[in-house]
């Protein structure tokens, strides 16, 4: 069963020449936490306002679990939309308390008992007469997150909570907002132009690039196998190569030699295609066959990040980005051979977008 589904959606703001968002569609399951994800304009802050009806499409339709909310004709006005916002700037109103805060909007019956119940959702008892700005970034978060959850709206939408806290906060935030969102069994739509953040709190992750979506899957299917070039350098780094299948239909071939890798997207053997190599698969190894002199090298405890100069068989250069085991010495200007690893090299249809 899905709480939101966008069919075909599309919206152009007077006075621009292309639409914010085109053809659009898209749904997410109930209790499920759905990310857009992308650059700065790609159309995720719209898409958020479109299902929150703060925005009108110019086409398609929206229904959120069984209602239709916006279609030629009908539409159904933001405050009866039955969804919980939250905010980059949380919204706090400043004067009011944590208790006042939550209740505020809250209809039902027994409003003392529910904004108890969301408290405790979001680990805030004792809290309850502080004001805003007796709270830290992150309880003010947490504030924000139980406003929303109050009123047992159908889906909860948060646009970029994350980008006022600090780093050490944000990664422990993503823990606590996925936890509370999963406990209070919410279907979410999150966004974030912040690839971990989307890796860590979604279970399905929408790529957009330019008003479109690039690819939709799991984390892991966004991470592994990228469909295209754009996700591939957008979620994680990756070495881009052009390419055509080997004859065993497991690699490859490319300028810097035949690549191993797991999945071709069902490509056939010698048609053309790009791979992706994320840095993690190139590995240290003096029988590899990869050569390449280190450009330049940064320690950041968890890898080295390696620029390595490779030549290709055609005679040119090819830079290639490597993760080396941090406990590796490494030279500028030294030269060392690397293997790939097949796990995280991914096939890209060479019709797709290359940009
Ligand atoms: N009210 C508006 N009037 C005109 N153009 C708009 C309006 N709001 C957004 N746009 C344009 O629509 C496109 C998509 O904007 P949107 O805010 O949805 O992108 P975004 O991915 O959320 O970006 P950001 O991460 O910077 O918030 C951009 O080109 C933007 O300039």
């Amino acid at each position: 069963m899905f709480d939101i589904e966008l069919l075909s959606v599309t919206k152009k703001y007077a006075g621009t020449e292309k639409a914010a968002v085109q053809g659009l569609c898209l749904s997410v399951e109930k209790g499920q936490i759905l990310t857009l994800l992308g650059p700065s304009g790609c159309g995720k802050t719209t898409t958020l306002r479109l299902i929150a009806g703060f925005e009108r499409p110019d086409q398609g339709k929206i229904t959120l679990r069984d209602r239709v909310v916006s279609h030629r004709d009908s539409w159904i006005p933001p405050e009866k939309r039955d969804i919980g916002m939250v905010f980059q700037d949380y919204a706090l109103f400043p004067h009011l308390n944590v208790i006042d805060n939550v209740g505020f909007g809250y209809r039902g019956t027994d409003k003392k008992g529910r904004v108890q119940e969301v408290l405790q959702v979001v680990n805030l008892q004792g809290f309850e007469k502080r004001f805003p700005h007796e709270l830290s970034g992150g309880q003010q978060q947490r504030v924000a997150l139980a406003r929303a959850l109050a009123r047992k709206p159908v889906v909860i939408l948060l646009d970029e909570p994350f980008s006022n806290l600090d780093a050490e906060l944000r990664v422990q935030m993503r823990v606590e907002v996925k936890e509370i969102i999963k406990d209070a069994g919410a279907t979410a739509v999150f966004v974030t132009h912040d690839q971990k953040d989307a890796l860590a709190i979604s279970d399905r992750i929408v790529v957009m690039k330019d008003g479109v979506i690039q690819q939709s899957g799991t984390p892991r299917e966004i991470y592994q196998y990228p469909e295209t070039p754009f996700v591939a350098t957008f979620v994680g780094q990756s070495n881009l190569l052009p390419g055509q299948i080997g004859d065993d239909g497991q690699s490859v071939i490319t300028e810097i030699g035949q690549v191993p890798c797991n999945h071709t997207h069902n490509l056939a053997r010698g048609e053309k295609c790009y791979i992706s190599i994320r840095p993690d698969s190139l590995e240290v190894d003096p029988e590899g066959s990869i050569v390449g002199k280190v450009k330049q090298w940064t320690y950041t405890g968890e890898s080295i990040d390696a620029v390595v100069d490779t030549v290709t068989q055609k005679g040119t250069n090819q830079e290639l980005l490597v993760h080396i085991h941090p406990e590796k010495i490494v030279q500028q200007g030294e030269i060392l051979r690397f293997k790939v690893l097949p796990n995280f090299v991914a096939v890209l249809r060479s019709d797709r977008e290359f940009s």
